[in-house]
């Protein structure tokens, strides 16, 4: 992701332009990434017309125009599903007739496994599931992959290329895919969560709502950028501002009476079984 400059791009066409959709448009919009073209629908006209006036994209909703969707993938190499997952179905069924052979459909929808969704499309097209996540906007998302049966490793080159654009690529078996979501997927809600909760016990302590975005927010942004360059273990970190016997030390013995690690792993558990209902449909 560090260097997108040069990347080339086939024609993409994005359907649903929520979060997620808008968060991947992001990085294909960004400087030095050069798409064949940028097709985009939505449901609802306004978000459609918000993109309408984007240098290189061309918007339609579905809301006007009962053709937008097979008018956006016509033509179209690579055709990226960000609908809800529920809606995932009706939108393949939708499209089927009016995908080239060769097109490329990855959904970003969490739970519909590629198996379902290659049954509702002919076999000249490869289905590839991704998982990214919101940090998409500012491009540093991390995003799963995981192949269908029928896709080729040229397809899922041109898929790797297209989201890192927006961040870093982790390829994994479909298996796994799940998996990876309740990490990484919905991994920024659970950081958010833990920022508004440590906000809130500074307001508490008498500090402006500002002061304590300022602690808060500097303290996530710093912390996860010395993890990172350092390269050292969290464990090691956390240890180095836990001063023995020292006020540190005091607040992780009443956060570790949570135990955290059971927490996130009933969380995660949780998110995973919602999936398998997803993809039950
Ligand atoms: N949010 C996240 O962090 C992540 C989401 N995902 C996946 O991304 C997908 C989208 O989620 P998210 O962006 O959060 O949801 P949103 O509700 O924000 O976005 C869905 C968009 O799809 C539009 N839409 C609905 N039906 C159609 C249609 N038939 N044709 C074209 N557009 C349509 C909606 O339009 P309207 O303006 O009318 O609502 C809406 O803008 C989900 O499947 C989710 O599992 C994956 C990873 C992370
Ligand atoms: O909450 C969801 O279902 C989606 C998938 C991962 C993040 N958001």
């Amino acid at each position: 992701m560090d260097d997108v400059q040069n990347v080339t791009l086939p024609t993409i066409a994005m359907l649903g332009a929520g979060s997620m959709g808008r968060a991947i448009l992001s990085g294909l919009l960004a400087p030095g990434v050069q798409v064949a073209g940028v097709r985009v629908t939505n449901r609802s006209e306004a978000r459609a017309a918000e993109l309408a006036g984007t240098p290189g994209v061309t918007a339609y909703a579905t809301e006007t125009q009962a053709d937008a969707n097979r008018l956006a993938v016509d033509g179209a190499q690579v055709v990226i599903v960000a609908v809800k997952p529920a809606m995932v179905r009706d939108l393949l069924a939708e499209i089927t007739g009016s995908l080239a052979p060769g097109t490329v459909v990855v959904s970003v929808a969490a739970g519909v496994n590629t198996e379902t969704m290659e049954s509702l499309l002919p076999d000249s097209v490869s289905v590839v599931r991704a998982m990214p996540n919101t940090p998409a906007v500012v491009g540093k998302a991390v995003t799963g992959v995981s192949a269908g049966s029928r896709t080729d490793p040229d397809d899922l080159e041109v898929v790797r290329a297209l989201f890192e654009t927006v961040g870093e690529v982790v390829e994994v078996p479909e298996s796994q895919l799940d998996a990876l979501s309740t990490i990484s997927g919905s991994g920024p809600a659970y950081v958010f969560l833990l920022i508004e909760a440590l906000t809130e016990a500074a307001v508490q302590k008498g500090f402006t709502p500002e002061q304590a975005a300022t602690l808060v927010n500097g303290t996530f942004l710093g912390a996860s950028e010395l993890l990172v360059s350092s390269g050292e273990d969290p464990a090691e970190l956390r240890r180095r501002v836990t001063s023995p016997n020292g006020t540190t030390e005091r607040a992780i013995a009443v956060l570790s009476e949570a135990d955290l690690p059971a927490l996130f792993a009933r969380a995660t558990d949780a998110a995973l079984a919602r999936a398998r209902e997803l993809a039950a449909g």
